[in-house]
């Protein structure tokens, strides 16, 4: 060995002992790339005696694709880079794991490159997370992107800092001249009036929804929902929020239509049975306050009508009498169909005598429906009522009260108005 060769030796002694307690698999190569020194956990990353690896190239050892990957940072590690690249590889008894291999260089203290050194760890979970992270983000981008429902983003300052395509073709507006800017400067100050306090509700950290029937829609007015939905960071704390847009048209309508088929009779278009015993049920809360009458209204020989005219002009009959009743009462008093040729009435009243009076004006805008029959066949009805708080304190027992004083006035002769359990009818005839 000559004086020169020695610290060199020497050196390299310090650094081979020190990277054998390494446990990563560190090797040295030289300028031909061959192993000319690898640590025990190279041995074992390698499952080969150390005999069958020293000496032999890199390209001998693991094969040409090793080798292409390796190459570049082979070269740059000579030039005195730090290089890193990333390989699968099998090691122990895992095979196709993702591997980093660094490679760095080993500067003589008079600055040449003698060889190289590989430090290689296996970072197979972190690529494979990586991967999937990856993946999960393009794949929410394309979805984001490509959902027909308008999306964006805006920031603590109502900045938007994301559009997409659906966004961009509702408003008519480029994400370029969009982004960037405060949406209600982007959008116009009258439609950032309208929805300026569902934004600053989910930046307080709620979720909203804001529907509405939007009126510049090509193919018509529809309904649309907007919902603003605050992004937390990991603290808690609101950095933006996002919102979403979806046309909710059909369901609004089929909503709209159910609620009013439940609502209203589906014939006379007055409150159905069912909403007429709610409205009953309210008034008899506040009954002690308010007084209320309950009017039940029975045609007179409405069979016949049917009968004589057929059901089409009868339900024509009934859909007359109804509008009829409506217009005689306020907007605040509630008139419903029974069934049949039955309708209620419910209004509140002063005292008994408003009740009475109300009930023949009743009868009297039921007496102005006319039939194809011509006048000699007026329509009329009987009309029985009963007030509450003063006859009854409960709902049905105030229908019942009702009902049972119009048969009495069907018995005393029909056409004519009954209280209910006193005096004696009050007729028109
Ligand atoms: N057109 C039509 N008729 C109905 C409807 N629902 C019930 N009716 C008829 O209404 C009539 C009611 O019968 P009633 O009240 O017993 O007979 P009425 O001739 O009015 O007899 P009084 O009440 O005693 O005067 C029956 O003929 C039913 O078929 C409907 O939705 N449309």
């Amino acid at each position: 060995m000559s004086e020169s060769e020695f610290p060199q030796a020497h050196r390299l002694s310090h650094i081979e002992r020190l990277v054998d307690v390494i446990d990563l698999p560190i090797g040295r190569w030289d300028r031909d790339s061959r192993l000319v020194f690898c640590n025990e956990p190279y041995l074992g990353w390698a499952e080969r005696p150390r005999e069958e690896l020293i000496g032999k190239t890199l390209r001998e050892i693991y094969g040409d694709d090793a080798w292409t990957r390796a190459e570049p940072a082979f070269r740059q590690a000579f030039e005195g880079r730090t290089v890193n690249y990333e390989r699968q590889l099998s090691h122990g008894h895992k095979s196709n794991r993702w591997a980093r291999v660094q490679v760095f260089p080993d500067v003589a203290p008079d600055g040449r490159v003698e060889a190289v050194f590989t430090i290689a760890f296996d970072i197979h979970e972190d690529v494979i997370a990586r991967e999937a992270l990856e993946a999960a983000r393009e794949r929410l981008d394309r979805f984001t992107e490509n959902i027909p429902y308008p999306l964006t983003y805006v920031d603590r300052g109502f900045v938007l800092r994301f559009v997409n395509k659906a966004y961009c073709e509702v408003t008519g507006q480029k994400a370029a001249d969009l982004l960037g800017r405060h949406i209600g400067e982007a959008r116009g100050a009258k439609r950032w009036a309208e929805h300026q306090p569902y934004f600053e509700r989910a930046l307080r950290g709620q979720t909203v929804q804001y529907t509405r029937l939007v009126d510049r829609m090509p193919n018509g007015p529809r309904w649309m929902r907007t919902s603003y939905v605050p992004d937390f960071d990991a603290r808690r704390f609101v950095r933006g929020l996002y919102t979403v847009t979806i046309d909710v048209h059909e369901l609004t309508m089929a909503q709209e239509k159910l609620r009013r088929s439940v609502e209203r009779d589906s014939l006379t278009d007055v409150l159905s049975r069912r909403t007429m015993m709610d409205r009953i049920e309210a008034a008899m809360l506040e009954a002690s306050e308010v007084p209320s009458a309950l009017f039940f209204v029975d045609l007179d020989g409405f069979k016949e009508v049917n009968d004589r005219l057929g059901h089409r002009e009868g339900d024509k009959v009934l859909i007359n009498v109804a509008a009829a009743l409506q217009q005689s009462v306020r907007a605040e008093d509630a008139v419903g169909r029974f069934g049949g040729d039955e309708f209620l009435v419910l209004a509140p009243v002063r005292d008994s005598h408003g009740a009475e009076a109300l009930a023949l004006h009743l009868l009297d805008g039921v007496r102005e429906v006319t039939t194809p029959l011509g006048s000699s066949s007026l329509i009329s009805a009987s009309i029985g009522y009963a007030l509450a708080p003063a006859d009854a304190q409960h709902p049905m027992k105030l229908v019942q009260l009702a009902d049972d004083a119009m048969y009495q006035a069907k018995r005393q002769g029909k056409n004519r108005v009954m209280h209910c359990g006193r005096g004696a009818p009050v007729s028109l005839a």
